[in-house]
Order: structure tokens, then C-alpha cells, then sequence
């Protein structure tokens, strides 16, 4: 599939009750191209006045006897099947979209929203399966559950997938039987105003799904803050997932669930393919340029094969074509902005100065759009700044270890647990690790294996509660216990 090099904005309004809404304040903010720097266009605005338009239009769609509170469960499936549908038509446009609006290269945009269409077809298929269970109690009465949606649920994504992060919280909480009020990152907003569009063409009813874009502190606190909402999920950074959780507190306690970042450790035995490991731990970090919750940053290889691993890991980074998303060839295209530009070098910057070796990179490349060059650093111990914080950026740490146990010990000593990977052909040491490492997701001889069907999400300071497969019904449902007394006990 080809691109569309600078394709046509068609949305840049605030989505309400399926109309398209100027803010309230008649601001805007301007959405930049990461490849220059330069403005794409102006979008709209949204702050507290928007978001309390949407929750009111989100909450009366909640409301009993609506026509989505009394739409069959399998016309639910069908409907969010028929955005599925609608993103696979315009496939092309949105991920050209999106690498425009975030700057990762086409065929991974492509990549990208391949997945969100799987991913959307997953609960389209659950929509009619989410249900409760009889239960044996003791005395004459008859109990059963029924899982009833949460009800309005205020959604905060990030810029590192845009659309993925869409369709990884609308997805679920449209199975459920939720209404969603869902703010995209300021920085990646345009693709997930696009598919507002979809949803209205699909034939949601009105108020299901709004979108609100605009900043963190103005519209997404409006959320988090407000006493209408009765559910929050984020995907960001653990500093905004503290005061998520603040908000939650202070407001009506809505539910939260958080998927925040991580050091993800990837563990390399000597017995391990020395090829196939270097390519595993390369993906692990360089992958959509190492803006990756799970990005695996702290690469431990087991002292006998280090060397011959960082001379391999120089290679494969030194290789790694940088540079216009659009060509086929790219592998890596620019950082999101300049804030997170000048935050990988300062990273750089501290490795250097705390004795790490530079293998290769090391440097900005070019002096326009927000690029970086494949960054390898060897001699890494665990107490340097970029073994310990979450860099977000294409620098691959190398760190040598002596043996299983004494990795066990340095990979959990981290206030993160997002994931963890092993690479050994022993399966009984790969199976020890597995079920030794605190993570929500493991891989094992693999690594970033994220399907609809797997659940992921954090452990300790990670996150809260799970997304995709059939735990992410869990964050979007109540669980209601009805408990009927039987006249007479006949059996
Ligand atoms: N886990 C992930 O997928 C992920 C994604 C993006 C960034 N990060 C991490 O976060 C760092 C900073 O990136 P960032 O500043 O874009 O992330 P962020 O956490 O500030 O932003 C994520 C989302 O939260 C919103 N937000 C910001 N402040 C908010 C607030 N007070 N209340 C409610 N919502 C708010 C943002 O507008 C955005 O939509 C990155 O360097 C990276 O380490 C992690």
C-alpha cells in the first residue's frame, strides 16, 4: 500500500452528541508535524465548559430506556463491527493520517491500525457474550449476577499510538454498554477525530462516543475531576497517573484504571541464538523509536556472550534507517516533539557523564523535525539514570549479569512492572524467570507480543487493572449479585 503524502485534515472540530462543536472558550491549539516542526493545522480547543457538555450528552445516553441502553447486545457487536469496517475501507487515508500526526513510518501506521481493526472485531464478538453466573447458595433462594455497564467512562490517551489507544479503551467500554467521553493526546489528535466521523456513519446513537480534544491540565482534569463520571481510564505517564487517582479521590471516587510507563527488563542467557536475541532486544527498544510503554530499556546479557552481544547490538543500531516516515525503507522516523527530543538527549547526556560507553548514536539527527540517532550504550550498571527512568526515546542500555538469580533480584528492583522478557533455549530457566519476574506481561524468546486477545497491563507502579482480551470486560462493567427467595425448596 502507498501513502497519501499530506493528506486532506477533514476534522478539527470537538465531537458531541455526533455533531461537530466549536469550544466553548473559541480556542485553539496547534498540531505540529514532528518531521519539521512545523503547524499542521489548528484544532479545537476543548476545556472544562466541553467536557461537561460531553458528559451531559454521554450521561442521557447512559440513561435508562435510551436507545443504546436498549439496544440488543448483538446490534452492539454489529455496530462497533461496523466501524471496524469503516477504518478497514479508509485504511490508507487513516494511516497516512497518523504518520503525519505522529511521525512513525507509514508501514507501521499501517501495522497499527491492522490491529486496531482486529481488535475492534474481538469485542464486536463479546458485545452479546458478557454474563453473569448462577451461584449454589446456601437456603431457599436463587442468586445470580449480571455484569450491567459502569456507565459514563472518561478515557486519556496518549501520543505513541494514537489510534491503538483508541480502540483499545472504545473498544471494550462499547462492548460493555458504556458511553465514552475520550480525550486523544494534544499532540496526535487527528486521527481519532477522523474516526468520530466513522462512528457516526457506523450508526452509534448520538452522545455514545464524544471526543474532546485539548491539553492535559485543562480538559483532561475536567474528567478525572468530574462528579458525572464514573470511570476513568489513562494511558500516560505515572506522574499523570497520580493525579488521576488524586482527582478520583478528591471527586465521586469514579473507577480508574491506569497503564502507565515502565524500565522493562529484556534477560539474555549465554545459551541463547546470539542473532535472534540481538534482534529481539533491538525491536525490544527501537521499536515506534523507543516510545513504548513496554520498550524493553534495560538489556542484562549474561557475562560469557556481552561482548560479542554490544558489537552486534552497535551493528544492527548503526543500520537502522532514520529518517522521512513516508518511505518505505524507514524504520525509525522523528520523536513525537521537542519536549521529548530534549529529554532523550538530556538522557544521553547523563549516560555519558556517568560513565556508560557510547557504541553508536549518541547524537540529534539533523537540525529540523525531532530526530535521533539509534543510541547503543555498554557498561550500564544499575544505578545510572538511564537504568533507572523511563527514557521514551531509541537508546538501548546494555547491562552485564552472572547468573539467574542475581538478575532476578536487579530486574524487579525497579518501582515499575509493565513487562519482562527472557531469551534462553532452556525452558525450565525460562519458565523459573517467568514466574519470578514482577510483570504484567512476560515474553518469552519473543518480546512485544501484544494481541487482542492477551490481557496487558502493570504490575506495582505500572498500572492499574488490565486492557484487551476478556479482562478489559472487567474495567467496564459493574458486577450487580440479584438474589430471589424460592417459595418452596423442591429439589
Ligand atoms: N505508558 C505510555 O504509553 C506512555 C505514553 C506517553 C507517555 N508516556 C510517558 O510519559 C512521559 C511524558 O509524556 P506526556 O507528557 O505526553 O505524557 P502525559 O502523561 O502527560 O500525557 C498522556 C495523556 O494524559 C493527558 N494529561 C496530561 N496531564 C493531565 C492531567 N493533569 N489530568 C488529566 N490528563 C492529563 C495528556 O493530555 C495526554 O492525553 C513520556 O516521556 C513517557 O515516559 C508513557
Amino acid at each position: 500500500m502507498e501513502p497519501i503524502v499530506n493528506p486532506e485534515i477533514k476534522y478539527k472540530q470537538i465531537f458531541i452528541n455526533n455533531e461537530w462543536h466549536d469550544s466553548v472558550s473559541g480556542k485553539t491549539f496547534p498540531v505540529l508535524n514532528p518531521c519539521t516542526g512545523e503547524k499542521i493545522c489548528d484544532v479545537q480547543e476543548g476545556d472544562k465548559a466541553d467536557v461537561d457538555k460531553a458528559v451531559a450528552v454521554a450521561r442521557a445516553a447512559f440513561k435508562r430506556g435510551s436507545p443504546w441502553r436498549t439496544m440488543d447486545a448483538s446490534k452492539r457487536g454489529q455496530l462497533i463491527n461496523k466501524l471496524a469496517d469503516f477504518i478497514e475501507r479508509d485504511l490508507q487515508y487513516l494511516s497516512s493520517l497518523e504518520t503525519l500526526d505522529n511521525g512513525k513510518p507509514f508501514l507501521e501506521a499501517v501495522e497499527d491500525i491492522l490491529v486496531c481493526i482486529k481488535v475492534l472485531r474481538y469485542y464486536a464478538g463479546w458485545a452479546d457474550k458478557i454474563h453473569g453466573k448462577t451461584i449454589p447458595v446456601d437456603g431457599q433462594y436463587f442468586t445470580y449476577t449480571r455484569h450491567e455497564p459502569v456507565g459514563v467512562c472518561g478515557q486519556i490517551i496518549p501520543w505513541n499510538y494514537p489510534l491503538l489507544m483508541f480502540v483499545w479503551k472504545v473498544g471494550p467500554a462499547l462492548a460493555c454498554g458504556n458511553t465514552v467521553v475520550l480525550k486523544p493526546a494534544e499532540q496526535t489528535p487527528l486521527t481519532a477525530l477522523y474516526c468520530a466521523a466513522l462512528v457516526k456513519e457506523a450508526g452509534f446513537p448520538p452522545g455514545v462516543v464524544n471526543i474532546v480534544p485539548g491539553y492535559g491540565p485543562t480538559a483532561g482534569a475536567a474528567i478525572t475531576e468530574h462528579m458525572d463520571v464514573d470511570k476513568v481510564a489513562f494511558t500516560g505517564s505515572t506522574e499523570v497517573g497520580h493525579l488521576v487517582m488524586q482527582a478520583a479521590g478528591k471527586s465521586n471516587l469514579k473507577r480508574v484504571s491506569l497503564e502507565m510507563g515502565g524500565k522493562s527488563p529484556l534477560i539474555i542467557f549465554a545459551d541463547a541464538d546470539l542473532d535472534d536475541a540481538a534482534m529481539w532486544a533491538h525491536a525490544a527498544v527501537m521499536n515506534n523509536h523507543g516510545q513504548n510503554c513496554c520498550a524493553g530499556s534495560r538489556t542484562f546479557v549474561e557475562e560469557a556472550i556481552y561482548d560479542a552481544f554490544v558489537e552486534k547490538a552497535k551493528y544492527m543500531a548503526e543500520n537502522r534507517i532514520v529518517g522521512d516516515p513516508y518511505d518505505a525503507t524507514t524504520q525509525q522516523g522523528p520523536q513525537i516533539d521537542e519536549e521529548q527530543l530534549n529529554k532523550i538527549m538530556g538522557y544521553i547526556e547523563s549516560a555519558k557523564k556517568e560513565g556508560a560507553k557510547l557504541e553508536s548514536g549518541g547524537e540529534r539527527l539533523g537540525s529540523k523535525g525531532y530526530f535521533v540517532k539509534p543510541t547503543v550504550f555498554s557498561d550500564v550498571t544499575d544505578d545510572m539514570k538511564i537504568a533507572k527512568e523511563e527514557i521514551f526515546g531509541p537508546v538501548q542500555s546494555i547491562i552485564k549479569f552472572k547468573d539467574a538469580s542475581e538478575v532476578i533480584e536487579r530486574a524487579n528492583r525497579t518501582t515499575y512492572g509493565l513487562a519482562a522478557g527472557v531469551i534462553t533455549k532452556d525452558i525450565n530457566k525460562a519458565l523459573m524467570m517467568a514466574h519470578s519476574l514482577e510483570a504484567g506481561s512476560v515474553w518469552v524468546n519473543c518480546y512485544d507480543i501484544v494481541t487482542a486477545q492477551t490481557p496487558f497491563g502493570g504490575f506495582k507502579m505500572s498500572g492499574h487493572g488490565r486492557e484487551l482480551g476478556e479482562y478489559a470486560l472487567h474495567e467496564y462493567t459493574e458486577i450487580k449479585t440479584v438474589t430471589i427467595k424460592i417459595p418452596q425448596k423442591n429439589s
